[in-house]
């Protein structure tokens, strides 16, 4: 069974024009999945309904078989997912071993190590790192977290090439090795590359592309037959 599904999913802000018309997406854990599309087509949007920031106006978003909706929307976002938002989303007043140390009760220091800071920028007031050691705070803050659903809005965006590069490998090391559900909203294409599935919004529609090549590495198991109403499997 899926992690996450959205069926016929669909939004429109103040009943305007629709963001989103009809997505049919079935999420599994083991697998990272990047969303891409021209600015503005609704990618933040979509990401916010998964993660049950916003209610959807039309459709479901379902969780481990359940729709989001009845299980309650704060339940989800406690028990299920951690978010890494654009705007980082970091307790201003707390230095970045009290930031991760919200989400978890693993050890911070060896994780804030890994995604680059010294110890000594460890201690420091968040406000005082530099814009993409925050960054890296915020995937911190989400990677030692225990939840099976990882959402990120530009992850890599405010990094360097070889940052971007190896917090993408963190990321997918993460879906497969840890089991985790880890869905990207990217621009960048070599992030995208690294994604075992790739869905590309555009005027509201989803379009599926999958990495057999990639999926049949991690797993012995018979490929799942998938569910979306979209147009699938194009080998890039
Ligand atoms: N609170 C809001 N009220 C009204 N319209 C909104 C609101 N938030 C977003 N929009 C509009 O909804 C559309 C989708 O926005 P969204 O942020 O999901 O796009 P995106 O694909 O993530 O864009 P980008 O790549 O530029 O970050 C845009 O046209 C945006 O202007």
């Amino acid at each position: 069974m899926s992690i996450l599904e959205t069926k016929n999913l669909g939004y429109s802000y103040n009943g305007k024009s629709k963001v989103l018309e009809d997505i049919s997406i079935s999420f599994d854990v083991g697998k990272m999945y990047a969303i891409l599309g021209p600015s503005g087509c609704g990618k933040t949007t979509l990401l916010s309904l998964l993660g049950g920031l916003d209610v959807p106006t039309k459709g479901e978003v379902v969780c481990n078989g359940e729709n989001i909706n009845k299980l309650g929307l704060a339940k989800h976002r406690h028990e299920n997912v951690s978010f890494i938002f654009q705007a980082y989303n970091l307790i201003d007043y707390m230095n970045s071993i009290e930031n991760v140390k919200l989400t978890s009760k693993k050890a911070p220091l060896p994780i804030l190590e890994r995604l680059g800071l010294t110890k000594e920028e460890t201690k420091r007031n968040v406000l005082k790192l530099s814009g993409g050691q925050q960054q890296r705070v915020a995937i911190a803050r989400a990677l030692a977290s225990d939840t099976a659903i990882l959402l990120a809005d530009e992850p890599t965006g405010n990094l360097d090439e070889d940052t971007a590069e190896e917090i993408t490998q963190i990321l997918k090391e993460s879906a497969h090795e840890l089991k985790r559900c880890v869905i990207i909203v990217t621009h960048s294409g070599a992030l995208a590359k690294q994604a075992d599935i790739v869905i590309k919004l555009r005027k509201g529609k989803a379009q599926i592309f999958e990495r057999p090549e990639e999926i049949n590495k991690q797993s012995t198991s018979q490929p799942q037959k998938r569910k979306n109403n979209v147009s699938r499997s194009e080998r890039r």
